[in-house]
């Protein structure tokens, strides 16, 4: 079993849950007690199936050691692919479609489910009477703005925007009231309009960042004692927040904040009791793992284990935040702790924030040694719905210009590559499950004028995730001879672009028989404390 001792990294914050919750009516929640900020972010399918436990026992229990402040994304009832968000962007895509009016059904829907969602938790009338009418307006000025897009027959980005922030508004409103219902004095926050400087869409640098986090904790400050419900969405970003910064924004709107707030942690909500040694619905032998590195995150949510928006980690891990994923559904369970393996000792963050170094006994046991490096990967991941395009050069060209005719087609097209294999006439590339096939044949035509190209379906990367694998020698051997072992089929390998991550392609039918051999092999040891010997 996991230790669950608390992490050396708070200073006074809770190791658990607490239970009790003051519903003293003096009580202020985030009174002026200067009690350390601490940012709680919750997820669309966590808000849609345990919004009771999150305003009844989640936030509550913090609220006599913690200031909190609450981000919540839009509400998914069964999974984010039919939530709200995808749900609004289908309302969009309707208005605009000639002959459509699906999106007039779309809007009752998401009308429909907030309704019966806030009927379901609210039991104080007056509470309820409110959010009702909020969500009603709410849905009415939804549905007007996408009858006013249907007669110009356009949505810009910004609209898109302007669409997709209800999801975030609707979500934060019944957060809001129903905290409200339990005693906790909250207040709804609104982030859609706090961008008033302009930036350059093309230079959304860290001074953007900055000027985010400044502004996020501003209007979060404005509610004073009151538990701010903070929408994830967050507006207006140049060149758009579905362009700029993607699916997932509200990651990074709760990063920002606590960077702001200069927050004692950040706790992203999941419906899992942290990040596992690989995907714990895949491979029954998974481990929790209590602490993993930044770069390990970004690199596991790149390839497949959506763990946390890749945009978040630096913003908080450059102020020395920790972050702490954390499960709906076991909130006493410590989760898993984001944090660098080697935090700049006395140097202070940009907030002046001096964040004591990882003890040596936590990092004995979660694999790492004393020097700070681990002794064995960390996690295995897949990521499936792949693509492989192989271009063979017609030699009309120099290979030089080859490459940057491929690479400029492809950034044309908006196709982004997940790996990449080369000879000097030759190029192998991996391309991710969000390429519109459309968009996939529109490029591979135009590619046809430099060479052959063909398309291989059907495939998924796998990925041996570790952020010492670098000092591992022999490890890739082990990991291809353990695959091949297994009759499993190598389509292609990338190695060395990236230090933390050997990657390759293999037949998508393969993938969990692959994850699994791969973690008996190579992880089977990861987590468990007494035994950090070689895996
Ligand atoms: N290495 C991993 N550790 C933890 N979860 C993982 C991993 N790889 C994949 N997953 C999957 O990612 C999902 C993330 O949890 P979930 O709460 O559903 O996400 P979200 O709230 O972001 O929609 C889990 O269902 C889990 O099965
Ligand atoms: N609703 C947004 C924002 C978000 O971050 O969602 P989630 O936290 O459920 O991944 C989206 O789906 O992208």
């Amino acid at each position: 079993m996991p230790s669950m001792t608390p992490s050396p990294l708070r200073k006074s914050f809770p190791p658990h849950m607490k239970v009790e919750v003051n519903l003293n009516p003096n009580f202020k929640p985030n009174g002026p007690e200067h009690k350390p900020w601490l940012v709680q972010k919750f997820g669309g399918t966590s808000i849609g199936k345990f919004i009771d436990t999150i305003a009844g026992n989640i936030v509550p229990s913090y609220l006599t050691t913690n200031r909190v402040a609450v981000v919540c994304s839009a509400r998914s009832s069964e999974s984010k692919s039919s939530g709200t968000t995808n749900r609004l962007l289908r309302a969009a895509a309707s208005a605009i479609t000639p002959g459509s009016n699906e999106y007039i059904e779309t809007v009752q829907e998401i009308r429909l489910d907030h309704l019966d969602a806030a009927q379901k938790y609210i039991s104080n009338d007056s509470n309820l009477k409110r959010v009702q009418e909020e969500i009603n307006l709410d849905c009415d000025h939804l549905k007007s703005f996408l009858e006013a897009a249907q007669i110009i027959n356009e949505i810009s980005p910004r609209s898109k925007d302007i669409i997709m922030a209800v999801g975030e508004k609707l979500s934060c409103r019944i957060v809001a009231a129903l905290l409200e219902d339990r005693g906790v004095e909250a207040q709804f926050i609104n982030l859609e309009n706090v961008i008033d400087a302009v930036f350059d869409v093309n230079c959304l640098d860290q001074n953007f960042y900055d000027y985010l986090s400044r502004a996020f904790a501003a209007a979060v400050l404005k509610c004073g004692d009151r538990v701010p419900v903070v929408t994830g969405f967050f507006g207006s970003v140049p060149g758009s927040l579905l362009t700029s910064i993607g699916r997932g924004y509200t990651d990074l709107a709760a990063a920002l904040i606590a960077v702001g707030l200069d927050a004692e942690e950040l706790q992203v909500w999941k419906e899992v009791d942290g990040i596992f040694t690989a995907d714990p619905r895949k491979v029954k032998e998974a481990r929790l793992l209590n602490i993993i590195t930044p770069e390990e995150a970004s690199e596991l949510t790149y390839y497949g284990s959506e763990v946390i928006h890749p945009f978040t980690m630096e913003q908080v891990i450059r102020a020395q935040i920790p972050i702490r994923i954390k499960n709906v559904m076991n909130p006493l369970g410590a989760g898993t702790i984001i944090f660098p393996d080697q935090p700049s000792s006395g140097s202070a963050s940009p907030n002046g924030r001096n964040t004591p170094p990882l003890s040596s006994k936590m990092l004995l046991e979660n694999g790492y040694q004393l020097d700070l490096s681990r002794r064995h990967p960390t996690a295995v991941t897949i990521k499936d719905n792949v693509w492989v395009l192989n271009i063979h050069s017609n030699r009309k060209s120099v290979s030089h210009g080859f490459f940057a005719q491929i690479f400029s087609t492809l950034d044309r097209y908006g196709i982004t590559v997940d790996l990449i294999s080369t000879s000097e006439v030759h190029i192998s590339m991996a391309l991710g499950a969000n390429v519109i096939e459309t968009e996939i044949e529109k490029a591979m035509e135009a590619l046809r004028t430099f060479g052959t190209v063909d398309v291989i379906k059907e495939l998924a990367i796998l990925s041996l995730v570790g952020k010492q694998m670098k000092n591992m020698v022999g490890i890739s051997g082990r990991m291809f001879s353990t695959l091949a072992k297994a009759g499993i089929n190598i389509e292609m390998i990338s190695q060395g672009a990236s230090e933390i991550n050997i990657s390759c392609v293999i037949l998508a039918r393969q993938s969990i028989q692959a994850l699994n051999v791969i973690h008996e092999e190579l992880l089977r040891n990861v987590g468990k404390f007494a035994e950090v010997q070689d895996a």
